[in-house]
């Protein structure tokens, strides 16, 4: 369907209006997001209103304005409204079944990247709790030769999953499975390379303190990590020996507090040779990376 150009300026201009005054960079910015996502239009084109007199709309009008008004009566996140992310190399779909893949989770894969030697970047890896896919999507991505196994406790999030899989044709290498962290893949005991996880870490009190788009609109299940938020992870440290190979790896994303005592607990399990937490690019503890013994 078209719209010409000038009913289009005339919803831009509706579309700035709605946006709170505070938010106004931010929003103007999400603004033009939404709008190239749902026209033919790049996001130059709409900073220079290069409005043509007829523009291709993928949605009706009328769905765009019921859209936008969602960002800011009820606080939808945008990647929601539009339905994708673009994250690392990737544009993933995403709904409300699935964390918004977020940019530390890119620098966890490039960690990954940057720390796996050559001769582990084969066989068996693990992605637990693999909402989108975006860890297990660019695993399988970076090591050609590995076959991936993408767990997650909610059928919903694998729905979308198995979405972004089919997208990027890796069907033959990234497996999925329902269930809860290790339990659906006891068949890979003593075999596994390495787990990527970011699992939920926020203590069960502070949920409620996230803003709007996080506490009302993302997954429970992806953000809950349990009273010190720990709960995951712990299950995780402790159960990855059993799955490892010896020299195998173990990459983990956590809260910025949490560093010191995630690394006590692996180093309590006596089966990791090597702990260390590594900062993100704001210089904030946020990933483990262990090695097993
Ligand atoms: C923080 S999200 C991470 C999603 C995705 N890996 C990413 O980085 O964008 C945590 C994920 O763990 C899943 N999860 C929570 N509890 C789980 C459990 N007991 N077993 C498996 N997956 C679980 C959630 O459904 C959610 O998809």
């Amino acid at each position: 369907m078209f719209v010409g150009g000038e009913v289009l300026q005339a919803w831009w201009h509706w579309a700035q209006a709605i946006i709170p005054e505070p938010e106004r960079e931010s929003g103007l910015r999400e603004l033009k997001q939404f709008l190239s996502a749902f026209t033919e239009l790049s996001p130059l084109d709409i900073t220079l209103r290069r409005f043509r007199p007829q523009i291709r709309l993928k949605l009706p009008l009328a769905d765009l304005q019921e859209r936008w008004q969602r960002r800011w009566q009820e606080r939808v996140p945008l990647q929601y409204l539009i339905g994708t992310v673009h994250w690392h190399d990737l544009e993933l779909v995403v709904t409300p079944s699935v964390l918004i893949p977020r940019p530390e989770t890119e620098e966890l894969l490039e960690v990954v990247a940057a720390t796996v030697p050559p001769w582990q970047q084969q066989g068996h890896w693990l992605d637990l709790g693999t909402g989108s896919g975006a860890i297990a999507i660019g695993l399988a991505r970076l090591f050609a030769a590995a076959q991936v196994h993408a767990v997650d406790c909610s059928p919903e999030a694998l729905e979308v999953t198995r979405i972004n899989i089919e997208k990027y044709a890796l069907g033959d290498r990234v497996h999925c499975y329902v269930g809860s962290w290790f339990t659906p893949l006891t068949h890979l005991q003593g075999q596994v390379q390495g787990i990527v996880s970011n699992p939920p870490y926020i203590p069960t009190r502070l949920v409620a303190t996230l803003q709007p788009e996080v506490q009302y609109h993302e997954p429970p299940l992806a953000l809950d990590g349990g009273a010190d938020g720990l709960q995951a992870i712990r299950q995780i440290v402790e159960t990855a020996p059993e799955y490892l190979q010896p020299q195998g790896w173990l990459f983990m994303e956590l809260m910025a507090t949490q560093g010191e005592a995630v690394a006590a607990l692996a180093m309590a399990t006596q089966a990791y040779e090597r702990v260390e937490i590594l900062h993100d690019l704001s210089g904030h503890d946020r990933f483990l990376l262990a090695q097993a013994v």
